[in-house]
């Protein structure tokens, strides 16, 4: 039988995919990507408030680091946070902190006061407590915007990596933690990949900032690429809706897919079929 393939890939509305040859190119493009967000943000809002993931992202933060950014990006102004961490030691080799640390943060002039690192010394429960606190109160004062539709904090960018099985942060497929409406950092105890306890934004912070990127490279995530930026709505066990990076849905921001051929080869694959399809 014929499949319908109109109903199998509609790309998402108001999502920008971005799909590259090489990792030198997609490293070239994320600079430049994140060097205009910034420049935007530090002119119209005086400050620059990004958030940073784990997992290969930052091996992509090379040119940023380098000229013309490290020369012209007004660093003074960039304030960093954290997505997500795991529970383990800053200088531990799982540690987001310690990735972003030896891969970026050492590399440029970033104020060290400037960088809000999850409490790697507490249980997570207190560090998830700590580290809202900490955000609410720069949202006071406005270091970090505000989103008119629902008080979250509104982060200027917030950078995601996507896993094979479309978690982003710290949340998981089908945990309780994506139901979150009114947290703004939560822990888990429970994560199905190693380590166990974790400290994640939630779904509303995410999709309250103004603009995300989610970089992701490799054909093991090309599936899960393809389930969360297609705009079918078919429910069923291979096409979850549940995807937690199909519910990154910014509210009023916007976002844009960093990928290399592999991750986007499932997508690429489905839409050259829909585009030949409607050729006869
Ligand atoms: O566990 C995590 O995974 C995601 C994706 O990383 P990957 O290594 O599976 O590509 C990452 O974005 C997140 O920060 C991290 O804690």
């Amino acid at each position: 039988m014929e499949r319908e393939i109109s109903a199998l890939y509609e790309p998402k509305r108001n999502n920008e995919i971005r799909i590259f040859e090489s990792s030198d190119e997609m490293s070239t493009n994320l600079a430049e990507y994140i060097s205009q967000v910034s420049e935007i943000s530090v002119k119209e809002r005086g400050y620059f408030a990004i958030a940073l993931s784990g997992g290969p992202l930052v091996s992509f933060f090379g040119k940023l680091c380098e000229a013309p950014y490290n020369k012209t990006l007004d660093w003074s102004k960039w304030y960093i946070f954290w997505s997500d961490e795991r529970a383990v030691a800053k200088n531990h080799a799982e540690s987001n902190y310690k990735l972003t640390k030896e891969g970026f943060l050492s590399k440029v002039p970033i104020l060290n006061g400037h960088v809000y690192s999850i409490n790697d010394n507490a249980t997570v429960e207190d560090a998830a407590t700590d580290y809202e606190f900490v955000i609410r109160q720069l949202v006071k004062v406005r270091t970090i915007g505000v989103s008119e539709s629902n008080d979250c904090p509104k982060f200027d960018l917030i950078l995601l990596g996507m896993g094979s099985d479309g978690h982003v942060a710290s949340l998981f497929p089908n945990h309780p933690a994506l139901e979150l409406k009114d947290d703004w950092v939560t822990y888990i105890t429970d994560s199905p990949q190693p380590p166990p306890e974790r400290i994640t934004f939630t779904l509303p912070v995410i999709n309250s900032a103004s603009n995300i990127a989610i970089v992701v490279t490799g054909d093991d995530k090309s599936e899960a690429v393809h389930v969360a930026t297609s705009d079918n709505n078919a429910d069923g066990p291979d096409t979850p809706s549940s995807l937690p990076a199909r519910m990154v849905e910014p509210t009023d921001g916007k976002l844009v897919w960093f990928l290399d051929k592999a991750a986007a080869s499932s997508m690429e694959a489905e839409k050259g079929a829909f585009e030949q399809h409607h050729e006869y």
